[in-house]
């Protein structure tokens, strides 16, 4: 079985709940309020300049100039391809690029960031993309999902966000990661591929701690404790 057949196996418990969350749910049968979407957009906005900087980094660990050119696309797809879809919604919603850039990450934004951030600086490319496949993939198995929901693709307002993360292009994306990950992970250690599997799992529960966070608009909970 491929590494990364495995790994979606043991993560397949944490992914499905997030299928399950009611953000996820909220964007299939387009029930989830604008508000709360507009909360994810922000946070969103800030959690993808910091992924940028872990493909960036991930051109400084590879050594095959065709990893460097596809981490450097990746990075360059963020910028100014993801991004694009986030601001086409910000623009949707009366949201200017200042408000998202001005906005402050969650809590929860900036542990799941830091915790790829601080993977990928001092770990190998293997685990660098371990830490960035949950993020990307899960993406795609949400899409393809929602997509499967009559209507929803259509929806006035969310279809765009099932369109873009259930086409044929993202899911290229994504299976050129995984083969990445398979190819990295051939030859290792049982330890070095726990290692992995660790990484992959975390930030797969942090992915759904991010549709928690997005929903409950969480920030600082010391905030709301003494009522800053
Ligand atoms: C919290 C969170 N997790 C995953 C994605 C999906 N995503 C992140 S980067 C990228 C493009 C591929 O490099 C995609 C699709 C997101 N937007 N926000």
């Amino acid at each position: 079985m491929s590494f990364c057949k495995h790994v979606f196996q043991q993560a397949e418990e944490i992914w499905e709940q997030s299928h399950n969350h009611p953000f996820v749910r909220g964007i299939g049968d387009g029930t989830l309020p604008i508000e709360t979407f507009q909360y994810y957009l922000v946070q969103d906005y800030l959690y993808l300049l910091d992924y940028a900087k872990v493909y960036a980094l991930g051109v400084v660990k590879a050594h095959n100039p065709r990893i460097m050119e596809q981490f450097a696309k990746q990075m360059d797809g963020i910028l100014n391809g993801e991004m694009s879809l986030h601001k086409q919604y910000a623009k949707r919603l009366g949201v200017s690029i200042e408000e998202m850039e001005r906005a402050k990450p969650s809590a929860m934004n900036l542990a799941y960031t830091n915790y790829m951030l601080s993977v990928s600086q001092s770990g190998t490319l293997a685990e660098l993309t371990a830490s960035l496949l949950p993020c990307m993939w899960s993406y795609w198995e949400i899409g393809k999902r929602l997509n499967t929901i009559p209507g929803a693709a259509d929806h006035v307002f969310y279809g765009e966000w099932i369109r873009s993360y259930s086409s044929v292009e993202y899911g290229e994306m994504c299976m050129w990661m995984m083969e990445l990950l398979d190819k990295l992970a051939e030859g290792k250690s049982d330890t070095e591929l726990a290692r992995l599997e660790e990484i992959f799992l975390n930030t797969s529960r942090f992915e759904y701690l991010f549709w928690d966070m997005a929903y409950r608009k969480e920030m600082w909970e010391i905030e709301r404790s003494i009522g800053v």
